[in-house]
């Protein structure tokens, strides 16, 4: 899939990974929707954005994942201002143990929503679309320290290969992926390092675990993005990336694709 011209919509996209995945968007001539519930910094990079691939490249929409409302009239807006939308990233995540149920609710509740709204709009263009949830490595082996988040992670997982076999029987031209990156060096993986209330054997244990494997950059986990809005020949495939091994697709016993798509 050339990006030339395409219209792409990122939650969570003012810093840290979604910042990344909007900038190679960019780089690769689409015009880019960005979502954030942090105004200030959404707008500082719309500007700095602005700069480098000129105004009417991007658009920064205030929205949290949460509300039905603002999501939705994202979506809406997006589509207004752009004339299509052909990529969407549910992108916006937290890493909250405390507050779990704010954690389910921006982390599952944010992609499903953010994924029907792209189906609904996408299903009626002739050229369809791609979807890309990010979940993480947390969603395919547990992280003790975090058992909410690896909930969340598993679910979207599950949700995004069970809306892509349905999207393949259905014909709807709709592309689904997820993408799975080990620890990322941003301000979620700080966040955690530095919560007190997060101690114990446990926490170290993952420390140490971290420190052993390497926290990618977010340029690396970009790259595995970009190679899952092009390749229009994986829908329903889950990439997993690890600063050791790089990006490699994930081999699941079941493949729900193959035993139920019509031949
Ligand atoms: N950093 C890491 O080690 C890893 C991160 N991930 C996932 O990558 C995604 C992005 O995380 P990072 O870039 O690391 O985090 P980050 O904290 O650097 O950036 C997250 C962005 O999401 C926004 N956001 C948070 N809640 C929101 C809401 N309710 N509505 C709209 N925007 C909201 C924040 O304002 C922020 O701009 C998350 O889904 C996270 O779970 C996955 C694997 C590893
Ligand atoms: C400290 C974690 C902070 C944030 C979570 C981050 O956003 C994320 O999603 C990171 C996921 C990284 C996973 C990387 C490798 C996982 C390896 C697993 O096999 C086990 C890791 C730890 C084992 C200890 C345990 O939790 O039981």
């Amino acid at each position: 899939m050339d990006l030339n011209g395409k219209v792409a919509l990122v939650t969570g996209s003012a810093q840290g990974l979604g910042r990344a995945f909007v900038e190679i968007l960019l780089k690769n001539g689409a015009k880019v929707s960005l979502l954030d519930v942090n105004v200030p910094k959404g707008e500082e990079l719309k500007a700095v954005f602005d700069q480098t691939y000129g105004p009417e490249q991007t658009i920064f929409i205030p929205c949290d994942v949460t509300s039905e409302v603002q999501l939705k009239d994202a979506f809406h807006k997006t589509k207004e201002k752009f004339g299509k939308l052909d990529i969407v990233c549910n992108n916006a995540g937290i890493a909250n143990e405390q507050d779990w149920e704010k954690t389910i609710t921006v982390n599952l509740n944010g992609v499903i929503r953010g994924t029907y709204l792209a189906m609904e709009i996408m299903k009626q263009q002739k050229e369809g679309g791609v979807i890309v949830n990010t979940a993480s490595v947390a969603g395919l082996e547990p992280l003790t320290l975090m058992p909410v988040y690896t909930a969340t992670k598993h679910g979207i997982i599950g949700f995004t290969r069970a809306m892509a076999t349905a999207s393949t029987i259905c014909k709807s031209g709709v592309r689904l992926n997820a993408l799975c990156p080990a620890f990322v060096q941003t301000n979620l993986l700080d966040s955690v390092i530095d919560d007190d209330q997060l101690a114990g054997v446990v926490k170290t244990m993952t420390i140490d675990i971290m420190k052993r494997i390497g926290p990618l950059n977010v340029s690396e986990v970009a790259e595995a993005f970009l190679q899952l809005v092009t390749d229009e020949s994986k829908n329903g495939a889950i990439m997993k990336i690890e600063k050791q091994g790089g990006a490699n697709y994930v081999q699941f016993q079941f493949n729900t694709e193959l035993k139920t798509a019509p031949k």
